[in-house]
């Protein structure tokens, strides 16, 4: 069964919530066949409106893996740090299990479990259907899914449709060898070790091979790409094309992580990291031809929590021993929690939608579109306090509608930091404000007189407003004072806003 594949430029609405290039905005979830809206409404993945709401986590089963990437190295592990391939234990299918029940009855709106390393689930098949046929039978209210680099996916694919998973992503960096060969030295197939073109030639092959086998299934299949810049930053644009026309639901076009310190090939040889405005072109230039993902938080293989948040502290294997859980009751308040998400999720939609059925048609002069940095702690509302942000997540708004482009991780925290400076001499303050400096507005729920002055300096104005409204009702009220007021004009009465707002 080939998938409905949305393209949001045909999706949208005038005046509407367009969410362009992600397969979750109201008019997009709207057009999706009700099995299909079913199946995403609560996945935090594979729906951007559903990750202010839902939770995931990820069980650390699988810890080898049959090929090597330039930019992994799974040996490098810091508990702060939240970044694809990095665990702090590796757990059995059956310490895998009590966790899973052990959160899932913590936190009833995790709705989704997934494997996703730290190696390959697929490159450790027992290990993983294990923990997956245990969890189904044990379980079976928690979505399952799974990650892979595809190498092994056509001898799983009859397995995985088995066991009930519905969602898989498969890594696809590239469909022309040549290009593999420079981001894959090796690959471990039918008992040996093969190298360069060769190897990228038979991964190639098994990524769309696994990939034709999981459509023809019914299987959601989101693609990831890492992109690399001056390697597979262009032919992105190649993957995104043919991965849609077999039927893939979505592409996350991911920026590369390639530090030094983490001792990956590409970390040791200085490939440079692309920046948020090539990020986003390049995901602009894909969406003109598939959904696009926008909202990934690069998770690590253990993240327990909302996207962008990581409670894995919470709940280490000697804190889940002492815990007691009674699964089937909690199921019942799953069950209640999450159905009062999905009402506010949908009344959310329906509200925006009523709005731009509602908004008298008028002719208004052309005007440029407005990016808006937005502080939340999740619920999709506006509810965190400028100085607690770890994370900003970037809303672009214009005459077609409030759209979400993406996220700006922050080193630290600026109640954490403060003034105090990092290696290259930059302060705290400094370095989230450069991340955010593509923005003209920022909303939280509160902000303080030094960040006020700071972010005001650099054109970026702070508003604490719309303090626990929901963040495209308020991104779009913004945008509409700002029009009424002429864009062009540096907007006025900060000092009024200023006085709202209390210190940090
Ligand atoms: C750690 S992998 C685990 C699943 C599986 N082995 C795979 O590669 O798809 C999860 C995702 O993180 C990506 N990833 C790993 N290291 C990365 C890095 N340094 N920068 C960006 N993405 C990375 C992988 O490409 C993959 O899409
Ligand atoms: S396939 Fe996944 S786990 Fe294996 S080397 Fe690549 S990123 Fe790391």
């Amino acid at each position: 069964m080939k998938l409905p594949v949305l393209n949001d430029e045909k999706t949208e609405s005038a005046g509407g919530c367009s969410s362009s290039g992600c397969g979750s905005s109201a008019s997009a979830m709207d057009h999706l066949p009700d099995t299909i809206r079913d199946k995403v409404a609560n996945h935090p993945c594979f729906s951007e409106q559903a990750h202010h709401y839902f939770a995931r986590m990820h069980v650390a089963v699988a810890p080898a893996c049959n090929i090597q990437c330039n930019y992994c190295n799974r040996k490098y592990d810091c508990s702060n740090e939240s970044r694809p391939g990095v665990v702090s234990e590796v757990l059995s299918p059956a310490q895998a299990v009590k966790k899973v029940k052990a959160v899932a009855a913590a936190i009833p709106q995790m709705s989704v479990l997934g494997i996703a390393g730290p190696g390959d689930p697929l490159a450790n098949p027992q290990r993983t259907f294990e923990t997956f046929r245990r969890l189904s039978e044990e379980a079976p209210d928690i979505k399952l899914c799974v990650s892979t680099n595809g190498l092994n996916l056509p001898a799983c694919a009859e397995e995985i449709s088995k066991h009930n998973i519905d969602h898989v992503t498969i890594t696809i960096n590239c469909v022309d060898p040549e290009i593999g060969a420079r981001i894959y030295p090796w690959i471990f197939w039918e008992n040996r070790r093969i190298r360069g073109v060769e190897a990228a030639r038979i991964l190639i092959e098994q990524q769309q091979k696994g990939l034709e086998m999981l459509i023809e299934r019914g299987v959601l299949v989101k693609v990831n790409s890492v992109m690399i810049p001056g390697i597979n930053d262009e032919h992105l644009k190649e993957v995104s094309r043919i991965v849609k026309e077999k039927g893939a639901f979505l592409h996350n076009v991911m920026p590369i992580i390639a530090e030094a310190e983490h001792g990956t090939y590409f970390g040791l040889t200085g490939q440079r990291e692309p920046t948020a405005a090539e990020l986003e072109a390049l995901q602009d230039a894909c969406a003109g031809d598939m959904n696009m993902m926008r909202h990934c938080r690069q998770c690590r293989a253990d993240a327990v929590g909302l996207l962008g948040e990581d409670r894995g502290e919470e709940f280490t294997l000697d804190k889940i021993d002492a815990m007691e859980v009674d699964y089937e009751a909690a199921m019942v308040q799953r069950a209640e929690v999450q159905q009062q998400l999905l009402a506010q999720l949908n009344s959310q939609r329906n509200k925006l939608q009523n709005q731009v059925q509602e908004q008298p048609i008028r002719i208004l002069p052309p005007s440029r579109p407005v990016k808006m940095a937005v502080a939340t702690k999740g619920g999709g509302i506006i509810n965190q306090h400028f100085g607690h942000a770890t994370e900003f997540l970037v809303y672009e708004a214009s005459q077609k509608g409030v759209r979400f482009i993406g996220h700006r991780q922050v080193d630290k925290p600026y109640c954490e930091g403060g003034s105090s400076c990092g290696d290259d001499g930059e302060t705290v303050l400094q370095s989230i404000v450069r991340q955010l400096e593509d923005c003209e507005v920022l909303l939280c729920s509160k902000v303080g007189y030094e960040p006020w002055s700071a972010l005001e300096e650099a054109g970026i104005q702070p508003d604490g407003e719309h303090a626990m409204e929901p963040i495209e009702e308020a991104v779009q009220a913004v945008y509409q004072q700002m029009l009424a007021r002429g864009l062009a004009e540096k907007p006025a009465d900060q000092q009024q806003s200023l006085s709202q707002l209390q210190t940090a």
